[in-house]
């Protein structure tokens, strides 16, 4: 008999134990809150009054939190500033500060609050998810105290984090992080020495934690599931909408999808602050979604999500991102080449005169391929297929490589790259490919609303973004959005910030 005979049975065993582990699912909850902020104030307030705004909030988080429990959900996670809001001194953020202990402690604060000091918010928050037996994720401040023996101490005398807490159905702590990437104005915030990889494993799979501008960085966002293999990313954020690539549901499902896991973004909403979008994100597309621009208040979603989504049959196969666009000689280029601006980017863009037909477009490295035909081609809109391979220094340095093909706010091309939310042209087909030299690409396709195509496109195995049958919606953009990590600038120094 063959060995390889003889492993037969052992080999359709542990391939049955794999199906049943990728049939298990989970039931999912985010909820959009609609944050209650303090009084703009640069004093700070008495501990009695940060504690009464924090308990306004969270009565709106335990409404939440009950609801999604009833509907039989697993987890919640709520957004980032979600209990205290923003735009806060150093010194105005402190009375809104616990200390929050190391998870490996083993504490349920619902049931020992008072184990290390006072800490009323994590008490609540431990009650909540142990009365209604659900995970709750929450976003809040941890302090550490330290004195000049610690050359790195601040002058006040302590470190204050932007930190995401989670707490397990029996209301435990299990995962403490402290945001590493800070975005411009957390001047409240201290950065960690270190980037923390905070993970924690459940029935129904293994979790891994960051905050808001973290997701545009390889540390941690990428070494949590590169390294640590998590199946579902937990996503407290206050993500201010940037069209056409940095929405929230945007580019959180597109991180979903092109890393190949779960993510369950919870924003804060504030229309005035571009604060909206939510999302239940598996790899293949999103869930549930919410983005809402015209009402101030809070959402919740629940959904359905494979535990194991790596395992799952449905998983999208390892992909080579540039092998299409490598394979081809460049598309016919119309010499009509010009430059508009993304968000402070030059892009190189070329305008698709005709109903259909194959376009290249190159910037530096980057040759971006696309071949299209329209449902109809309108006189009253433009679309461009565009390239942008560079450093991009606004709000934060990242090494970008684009392509991207939108629709222009008007006819007049040198709007070209500027915001629009409507579009009224629809694609009978799509297949957008580009010679990166990274493989961190998040497949975005973004239709008129700002809403997302779930289930209406993929990626192949050879890096084209195609569409599946005729858009159901008129497009507004269809980008693969790559990081280059090797090529960011040294990472903020920490010993500066
Ligand atoms: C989309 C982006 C990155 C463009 O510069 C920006 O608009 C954004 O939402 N950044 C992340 C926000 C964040 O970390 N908020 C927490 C403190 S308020």
């Amino acid at each position: 008999m063959l060995p390889s005979q003889a492993l037969l049975p052992a080999v359709l065993f542990a391939l049955a134990a794999l199906r049943a582990l990728a049939s298990d699912t989970f039931l999912a909850a985010v909820y959009e809150h609609a944050v209650i902020l303090p009084h703009a104030t640069q004093e700070p307030v008495p501990a009695s009054d940060a504690l009464a705004l924090m308990n306004r909030n969270m009565d709106v988080l335990e409404g939440a939190i009950k609801e999604a429990a009833q509907q039989g959900a697993h987890i919640i996670v709520t957004p980032e500033d979600g209990i205290y809001g923003w735009r806060f001194t150093r010194e105005s953020i402190y009375p809104y500060l616990e200390d929050v202990p190391d998870p490996a402690v083993n504490w349920i604060p619902c049931t020992d609050p008072s184990r290390f000091g006072p800490a009323p918010v994590q008490e609540r928050l431990s009650c909540m998810a142990r009365n209604n037996s659900i995970y709750v994720v929450a976003n809040i401040g941890d302090k550490k105290l330290c004195d000049s023996s610690d050359p790195s101490c601040p002058k006040d005398g302590r470190y204050q984090y932007n930190t995401d807490v989670v707490f397990d159905a029996q209301g435990k702590l299990v995962a403490r992080y402290h945001k590493y990437n800070l975005f411009l104005g957390e001047n409240q915030f201290n950065y960690p020495k270190e980037p923390e990889a905070v993970t924690f494993e459940t029935p129904f799979g293994k979790f891994g934690i960051f905050t808001c501008f973290d997701i545009l960085f390889y540390e941690p966002a990428v070494v949590l599931v590169s390294k640590m293999q998590v199946d579902t990313v937990l996503f407290p954020t206050a993500w201010m909408n940037v069209l056409p690539f940095l929405t929230a549901i945007e580019f959180h499902s597109a991180w979903a999808m092109g890393m190949g896991v779960n993510v369950l973004a919870a924003n804060t909403h504030n229309t005035s602050m571009e604060m909206t979008g939510s999302g239940i994100y598996a790899p293949t597309g999103a869930r549930a979604y919410s983005y809402n621009m015209k009402t101030e208040d809070g959402h919740l979603l629940i959904a359905e999500l494979d535990a194991h989504p790596r395992l799952s049959p449905a998983s999208p196969p390892a992909v080579s991102w540039n092998s299409y666009a490598l394979s081809v000689e460049r598309f016919s280029q119309n010499g009509h080449e010009f430059t508009g601006i993304i968000f402070e980017d030059p892009f190189t863009f070329t305008e698709l005169t005709k109903p259909g037909g194959n376009v290249t477009v190159c910037q530096k490295d980057l040759c971006c391929h696309l071949s299209y035909k329209m449902a109809e081609k309108r006189d009253d809109e433009v679309y461009v297929l565009g390239a942008f391979d560079g450093l991009h220094v606004f709000e934060g340095q990242y090494y970008l490589q684009i392509c991207t093909l939108l629709k222009c706010p008007s006819t007049n091309l040198s709007t070209c790259g500027q915001p629009v939310e409507t579009a009224q042209t629809k694609f009978d087909m799509f297949s957008l490919s580009g010679t990166f030299g990274t493989s961190y690409i998040f497949p975005e396709v973004l239709y008129s609303g700002v809403q997302l195509a779930p289930g209406e496109f993929e990626v192949l195995a050879d890096g084209r973004l195609i569409n599946r049958n005729t858009t159901s919606k008129p497009v507004l953009s269809v980008t693969l959005f790559g990081r280059w990590y090797e090529k960011d600038p040294p990472s903020m120094d920490q010993a500066s910030a």
